[in-house]
């Protein structure tokens, strides 16, 4: 990659950020105006031009597809680069377990290099373990995972007083204890860890790149401050329109709080390259203020809106109109669906594979989400690591897989150095002096008996087997890849996969095959595509329920985000019936924020209504399929938002009402439903 062609393809905003040479830059850049550009350009250029090595850069990104990106990049054009060069380069908790685990002193913490990290829900379950053997008094234990998070960041021992008088911030010291005598650290540990051991002794980088810096949270902030030196420059690029993570703890004011803190040079990239004038004026109409977002492109044709009779019938439609676009020439990879949850997913895949259409869906399925592999990574993860006697102990007592013993005697025998250390407990606490003989699959799979241990007469056998040996391989070549010692390229490969929920199922949605892209409204950003379906806009969905007005604001951007990945066509669609008693029937009020002009609306019509010849052909082609097409519902009448207050569940939100019967939302409760003369709720 030459710079200097690399510089003459930008435009003058661009050049200028590349070229900026302040102290700290950020630069406020609109939707689509080549912020991943003008990140890569810059890379390149302060390392052909300026002579900086790469080693004496960190990249900081969101995801890790886009630090892959990245990286990917740079390496097609260089081979002169080795990985380890790209160290630097990643995720925020990736660049923090480099650190702590090349550089930083984590004895002082008491931890040892060998750490391993573990997923959220993990430290939920270990949580909970000492809640049990504690015997401690932890109220609103369904929203343990907050109440650990907030009372973990209180520091000031005058402030530990909990406001319902129960033992969390004894747990938040027992937890801290339990995972430094495991080993373990979860992922907040990570960046948390990283910034208290970061000191002015550690070489500090030249220069730190952050990407979508609009989504940092207050800990990352910390943890820049820290890696940052007197002499270090930052340059960091974000969208404000783009913050659709604040429900992970992004710090709202990013901008303002960098440019307060270092007193920072501002850029901007204003000009959208990416989509037509027809689809960034309605996006625009979902900015506060898009006065700054100029468009290059032609108007383009207008926006369409459909109204669906429900997800099904818009699942076959889509088929359908897939198969046509694809046959005037677009390749299916420029096609995208896009819905708001995860679950709206299924549909589209069971009528598109029925009707031929390729497609992959941005589901990231885990091994956490597979049983047998969640219990063969807990068996690894003790065979690595005998103090994390919790994994041990889920290994023994697993009703599934393994010895299935009761938990107190698998803790018992774990705890106890006399214990009969035959069968899988022996074999695990044997692994780590046969490391050396791990070299293919079947020797892992020999070694630890498998068979026996996912019982071959189980009706799961064969599909248990097959992931088994798909992680084991999958296993032993990452461990070659990265040329390391059998045990260490295992305890990486552990650690990868708690970072980033290895897939292993399902093909990566960013992979080069031409296939229609399945995805939520969150998957998407960052991506763009020829074709955009945005599927189910109605309250309740698009957007969903809310609960404040920031939350509003944050669909809004979120819708925003899925507009704007739209080259050439977007279309909209709602559903009169959306199959879904939470979402309410009808078009969203989202649909009616875009101004007429630029809408076309086809044969069925906007506004909520349905046009029954359609409908009914609809329905019998559903039927004549064979396959449950739900009678039409009876129309569920939007409520406007209506708030009541309860004297148990505390305030929440109406999501559906009549003479009789109230149904509402409430933040700690979830949904509740009330006989109306019974239920004294106060409305307000
Ligand atoms: N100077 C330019 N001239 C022509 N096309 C450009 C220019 N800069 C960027 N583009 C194109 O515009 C599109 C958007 O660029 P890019 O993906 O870098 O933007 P982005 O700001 O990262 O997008 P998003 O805000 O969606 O994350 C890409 O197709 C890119 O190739």
């Amino acid at each position: 990659m030459e710079h200097q062609k690399e510089l003459e393809k930008l435009n003058n905003y661009q050049k200028d950020a590349v070229l900026d040479d302040s102290g700290v830059c950020i630069v406020k850049a609109q939707v689509g105006s080549g912020k991943t550009t003008v990140l890569i350009a810059k890379i390149v250029y302060l390392h052909q031009a300026k002579k900086i090595r790469y080693r004496d850069m960190i990249v900081l990104t969101f995801t890790n597809k886009a630090a892959n990106e990245i990286k990917a990049r740079l390496l097609r054009a260089d081979d002169s680069i080795c990985t380890d060069d790209l160290a630097g380069f990643g995720t925020f908790h990736s660049v923090a377990l480099h650190f702590l685990k090349d550089v930083l002193p984590v004895q002082d913490l008491g931890y040892t290099r060998d750490f391993l990290v573990i997923a959220p829900d993990e430290e939920l379950d270990i949580a909970l373990g000492i809640i049990r053997e504690k015997k401690l008094t932890v109220k609103y234990k369904n929203r343990l995972k907050k109440r650990l998070e907030q009372a973990t960041a209180i520091t000031d021992e005058a402030q530990k007083v909990s406001p319902y008088q129960d033992d969390i911030f004894t747990l938040v010291e027992l937890l801290r204890a339990e995972k430094i005598s495991q080993n373990k650290m979860a992922f907040a540990d990570l960046i948390q860890n990283a910034t208290a051991l970061l000191t002015n002794d550690q070489q500090k980088p030249r220069w730190i790149i952050i990407d979508e810096v609009q989504d940092s949270d207050q800990l990352q902030l910390e943890f820049i401050n820290r890696l940052k030196g007197s002499e270090t420059r930052l340059f960091a690029v974000g969208d404000p329109n783009q913050i659709i993570y604040s429900w992970r703890g992004s710090t709202l004011n990013v901008f303002a709080a960098l440019r307060e803190q270092y007193d920072a040079r501002e850029r901007s990239l204003p000009i959208n390259y990416r989509s037509s004038g027809s689809i960034l004026a309605a996006a625009k109409c979902f900015l506060r203020d898009g006065s700054d977002l100029t468009g290059s492109r032609e108007t383009g044709s207008k926006i369409i809106i459909k109204n669906q009779y429900n997800p099904f019938n818009e699942a076959c439609y889509l088929a359908d109109r897939i198969a046509a676009i694809h046959q005037q020439g677009t390749p299916y990879g420029e096609i995208a669906v896009f819905y708001r949850t995860q679950n709206q997913s299924r549909v589209f895949e069971d009528v598109f594979l029925k009707n031929g259409i390729p497609f992959e869906v941005s589901l990231k399925k885990t091994i956490r989400d597979i049983p047998v592999l969640n219990w063969l990574i807990k068996l690894l993860r003790f065979s690595l690591n005998p103090n994390d006697w919790s994994s041990g102990v889920e290994v023994l007592s697993n009703k599934d897989y393994g010895e299935k013993r009761t938990a107190k005697a698998a803790l018992k025998t774990i705890k106890d150095p006399g214990a009969n250390q035959s069968g899988l407990l022996g074999k695990m606490r044997g692994f780590v002096s046969h490391g050396g003989e791990m070299t293919t699959p079947a020797t892992i799979y020999t070694y630890f008996e498998l068979d026996r241990q996912i019982r071959p007469t189980a009706s799961t056998y064969q599909e248990d087997k097959a992931a088994i040996d798909g992680l084991l391989q999958l296993i032993i070549e990452y461990v070659a890849e990265k040329q390391l010692p059998f045990l260490e390229g295992l305890t990486d490969f552990i650690n990868s996969s708690a970072l980033y929920g290895i897939n292993i199922l399902k093909k990566d949605i960013s992979s080069q095959a031409d296939s229609v892209k399945l995805m939520t409204l969150h998957a998407s950003k960052g991506l763009e595509f020829a074709y955009v379906f945005i599927t189910g806009i109605n309250y309740g969905l698009i957007p969903l329920h809310m609960k404040s007005p920031a939350e509003e604001a944050e669909e809004r951007r979120l819708f925003f985000v899925g507009m704007t990945r739209a080259k050439d066509v977007l279309e909209l669609s709602y559903y009169t019936n959306p199959d879904d008693y939470r979402v309410i029937a009808g078009e969203s009020r989202y649909i009616n924020m875009i101004p007429p002009q630029l809408v076309e609306n086809e044969s069925v019509k906007a506004g909520g209504e349905v046009n029954l010849q359609d409908l009914k052909k609809q329905i019998q082609a559903a039927q004549s399929e064979g396959s449950e097409a739900p009678e039409p519902a009876e129309t569920v009448v939007a409520v406007p938002e209506k708030q009541v207050r309860h004297h148990k569940y505390g305030i929440g939100t109406v999501l559906k009402e009549d003479e009789t019967m109230i149904e509402a939302e409430f933040e700690n409760y979830g949904v509740k439903e009330f006989i109306k003369a019974f239920s004294e709720l106060e409305y307000l």
